[in-house]
């Protein structure tokens, strides 16, 4: 479970540039809930997912995973419960490596340092297993260098890997935005599978109407750095497209 209490991220304070990137977000986000947050743009949506993953701290207010008080815990100390899609597909895979090198080191993400995973065949038959539930035939090619593939491909490989090692919480952002519309429905699916087997807590910011209608068993809308609708169970359910394109206009 994640609760966000009283946060708020203040950039540039007392300058002329200040700005009121969150402004006062309380959230319980229940273990296994796939939560999507929609809202315009500089609303305050990846500053939120970028204090929740540790990349950014908050200015005041507090965030905790599991009843661990996480605020100012650095990055890399939380990514035994975290793990992080970004919308360039280049972010989450070493490019040089080859598919199962990088699944190699995926499984050890939160090990510590100096230990290493021996590739034999118990090893590679479980990666091909596993990529071969995506459908795209790369369990064939797991010696293929990473930055051989197309965008679609490696983000749907950077989903599995997440799951790799031990991973809690699945933070999405706009992880299909980059890619074409096949594609990014293969990602969209892959990770709402993986959400649902894994029972991983998720996060995912859109600015896709369709995924967000489409996914997720709660979804929020940031405005100015706060909450301004907030949906869940049978009332995201009973929510039409059209009524998600009003909140937009
Ligand atoms: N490092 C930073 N320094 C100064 N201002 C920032 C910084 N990061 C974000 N901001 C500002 O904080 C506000 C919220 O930005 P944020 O990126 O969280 O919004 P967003 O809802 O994710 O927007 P988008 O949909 O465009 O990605 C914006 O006004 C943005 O310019």
């Amino acid at each position: 479970m994640i609760n966000i209490t009283n946060l708020y991220k203040v950039f540039n304070p007392g300058r002329p540039n200040v700005v009121n990137a969150v402004n006062g977000v309380n959230l319980e986000i229940k273990t296994g809930e796939f939560l999507v947050i929609v809202g315009a743009n500089g609303s305050g949506k990846t500053t939120m997912l970028d204090m929740v993953a540790g990349s950014v701290l908050p200015t005041t207010g507090s965030i905790s995973i599991d009843d661990e008080d996480v605020t100012r815990l650095a990055d890399y100390r939380r990514s035994k419960w975290i793990a992080r899609v970004f919308q360039n597909p280049s972010s989450g895979t070493a490019s040089d490596l080859s598919i199962l090198d990088n699944f190699r080191l995926a499984a050890i993400r939160t090990k510590p340092k100096g230990l290493s995973i021996g590739v034999n065949d118990t090893f590679k038959n479980q990666v091909k297993e596993k990529i071969s539930t995506l459908g795209l035939g790369l369990e064939n090619k797991i010696t293929q260098q990473m930055g051989t593939l197309s965008g679609g491909q490696r983000q749907a490989l950077t989903l599995l890997m997440s799951v790799m090692d031990s991973c809690k919480v699945l933070l999405l952002d706009e992880p299909a935005a980059a890619l074409d519309p096949r594609s990014a429905d293969i990602v969209m699916r892959t990770a709402d599978e993986l959400i649902k087997d894994y029972r991983l807590t998720a996060i995912l910011v859109t600015h896709s109407l369709k995924d967000a209608y489409n996914y997720g068993s709660r979804i929020i809308m940031m405005g100015e750095g706060q909450i301004q609708k907030d949906l869940e169970g049978e009332s995201k359910q009973a929510l039409k497209q059209n009524d998600l394109f009003a909140w937009f206009s």
